[in-house]
């Protein structure tokens, strides 16, 4: 032991070589301690509205906004803090629009530049000198330092900063300065990033999206069930394929695997449109658009009906092969009367909206066809052999899991499913029974497998997984009884298509539970803790709020999703946390980026505070924090030992 002390020591003393640099770090982790918190900032289920997303994060749902407040509050109208902020969020396009009308540029951008300065230099000035040098863009790093620092030692300062503004519009650079501010300020005022899961499906960019998290400065993700489902497609597994898919299909967005990601679909395009040519495939309408009949919705709708046969065969082939999944009551093409058109569904018959069934053998009815079984092993291929799916993939094993705990909260996407009286249910994962944190903790192993593990039994076992978590009624990213795709397709009894939820949501306002699942998680539910999650839309407009059991849990789907804009009434919840406490914020929808710039439209969001801290919040009390405590104790150490000689300095 004393021998591995030695050498930690001696390491260290690698990195500070003398008591002078040993001093000088402590004195400046000393002093990051004492700074105020980052800003945290949580989203979830974007469901690939990119436009959205993509907005939210430059205005820091209302972070800039208030920066602005800060700064100018009274002496600037309305109007020109609009203008300001619209700058901030979509520079270069702004500016175009300016130009267009603006006769005296020069000034505008003398004025503008002035504006962002003092932005930039509130938003900077939570952070120690060396995390904002760390921020600057490359080419106006320098000077972008030189005025947002105060300069206590240039006695004129006016003229100081006028001249270094007056240099940057003579040579022409304006516009890319005040980009690059811009850039800067948005990325000033949000520290960290949290995605609670749902990146995925129903809207046209999750492809965009993650090429914007790719390059984002900080970001954590905990995986949502449509999250899952492209894991495991991007791993091979035949029912995750099919059902991601269908889900594109579904609503119009085939563009995204075509296009997006260079899949190849004309095989299945092909078959679809002669196995289907005289269907009118109405059960496969596209959700939530009344687009016109044109060619390509004729093919869409087809390619949708082809899909999802493929899925319900490969599924119940995956039902079959995964015993100890226990699903054997959602395998439902053999519990079709292929004569009669029904189906028998727990002792009762249901007639069934559509019976054209031509790639089914009622014999043996979860056998692909030999073309069907050659266009999935295309498309496997194509999907594990996708770089850019790949390389988004890469990015969510590498930042992100089932859950995290960061800051005394506890975000997961889904739910702890629980038994009916609260308690943590019992779960058996490939024969071994887990609960809570285990049963979280063994399910993202076996992600991992899926895409990492040497042993093809385990890979395979892996890859299953995440169909699974997609669906399982014990998923705890999914959480309902069920996943009533067939009967929402098939039949028109509404009853059929109840999916019920984990008692998890229903007891949400139950304090008891909900310590318990803090306590679960490792957290003090004594201590300012809250609980994450995102998945279930919240029905605003039924009167439903977001915030659970005394601002204990914060539901916040961010209800991005368009198409379940109706059934919430907004468009969805984001959450912020800064020094000085915990807000939620609502918004209304999300006109597009073009309105934004035009209208200098921002997303009308209003503010709740949850919590509000009686003392700002520091670095010191964050886990960041923690970890910046332990470097100090150990160059304070360090420190003892050069000076009691055990630890000579290396000059
Ligand atoms: O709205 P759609 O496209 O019909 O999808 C409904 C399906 O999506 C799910 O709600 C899962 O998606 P979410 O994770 O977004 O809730 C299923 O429970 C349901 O069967
Ligand atoms: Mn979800």
């Amino acid at each position: 032991m004393k021998n591995m002390e030695n050498r930690y020591l001696d390491r260290l003393s690698d990195l500070y070589p003398t008591i002078a640099a040993a001093s000088t770090e402590i004195i400046n982790l000393q002093a990051i301690l004492n700074l105020p918190k980052g800003t945290e900032h949580f989203l979830t289920d974007v469901h690939g509205e990119d436009e959205a997303f993509s907005h939210v994060l430059r205005n820091g749902s209302g972070a800039v906004r208030s920066k602005i407040e800060d700064v100018f509050g009274n002496t600037m109208s309305v109007k020109d803090k609009k203008a300001l902020a619209t700058l901030i969020y979509y520079p270069k396009a702004k500016m175009e629009q300016v130009k267009r009308t603006e006769s005296n540029m020069d000034d505008w951008y003398r004025v503008n530049l002035y504006r962002l300065i003092e932005v930039s230099k509130r938003a900077a000035s939570k952070y120690t000198r060396s995390k904002v040098r760390k921020s600057l863009p490359k080419d106006f790093s320098y000077v972008i330092e030189e005025l947002i620092t105060e300069k206590a030692e240039v006695s004129d300062k006016e003229s100081y900063y006028n001249e270094i503004i007056s240099t940057i519009i003579r040579i022409g650079r304006a516009e890319e300065f005040i980009a690059a501010i811009s850039e800067l300020i948005q990325r000033l005022v949000v520290d960290h990033l949290h995605i609670v899961g749902d990146i995925y499906d129903r809207g046209p960019g999750p492809h965009l999206i993650m090429d914007k998290l790719l390059k984002y400065h900080s970001v954590d993700i905990q995986w949502g069930n449509h999250d899952v489902v492209w894991m495991g497609a991007a791993a091979g597994q035949l029912g995750c394929i099919a059902n991601v898919i269908r889900i594109c299909a579904r609503y119009g967005n085939l563009d995204i695997i075509e296009d997006g990601y260079g899949i190849n679909l004309l095989p299945l395009a092909t078959f679809a449109m002669r196995m289907y040519k005289d269907d009118p495939c109405t059960c496969f309408k596209l959700k939530g658009t009344d687009r016109p009949e044109s060619d390509e919705m004729q093919m869409n709708l087809r390619i949708h009906k082809a899909i999802s046969i493929i899925q319900f065969k490969v599924e119940g082939q995956i039902i079959e092969r995964q015993k100890g999944f226990h699903l054997e009551n959602r395998a439902l093409l053999h519990k079709i009367d292929y004569q009669k058109g029904t189906i028998n569904l727990e002792g009762k018959e249901y007639k069934l909206l559509d019976t054209n069934f031509p790639t089914i053998d009622p014999k043996n009815p979860y056998k692909l066809t030999s073309e069907e079984d050659e266009i999935m092993d295309r498309l496997v291929h194509a999907f594990v052999g996708c770089e850019k799916l790949q390389e988004h993939m890469r990015f969510l094993l590498a930042k992100g899991g089932l859950y995290k705990v960061y800051n005394n909260n506890l975000l997961y996407h889904g739910c702890v499913p629980l038994d009916a009286k609260g308690n943590l249910k019992e779960v058996e994962i490939f024969g071994k029974k887990y609960r809570g944190k285990a049963l979280y903790d063994v399910l993202e192993s076996y992600v991992r497998k899926g895409f990492f593990a040497l042993d093809p039994k385990e890979r395979e076992d892996g890859k299953d997984t995440m169909w699974y978590i997609w669906l399982h009624p014990d998923s705890p990213l999914f959480g309902k009884n069920k996943m009533a795709t067939f009967e929402r397709y098939f039949l028109a009894e509404k009853e059929t298509h109840v999916e019920k939820k984990n008692p998890y949501y229903a007891l949400l306002e139950n304090e008891t539970v909900v310590d318990n699942i803090m306590i679960e998680f490792g957290l003090d539910p004594k201590e300012d803790t809250h609980i994450v999650n995102g998945h279930v839309p919240v029905k605003r407009k039924d009167g439903e709020s977001p915030i659970k059991c005394n601002g204990k849990v914060m539901v916040i789907d961010g209800g991005f999703s368009r198409a379940y804009q109706k059934e919430t009434g907004i468009a969805g919840y984001t959450l912020v946390y800064n020094s000085y406490g915990l807000l939620l914020v609502a918004h209304e929808p999300f006109e597009s980026t073009e309105a934004a710039i035009k209208k200098e439209n921002d997303i009308h969001s209003e503010t709740v505070v949850v919590t509000r801290v009686n003392e700002r919040r520091l670095v010191g009390d964050t886990d960041a924090g923690r970890k910046l405590k332990e470097q100090i104790k150990d160059l304070e150490w360090l420190l003892a030992s050069y000076r009691n000689g055990q630890i000579i300095e290396k000059l």
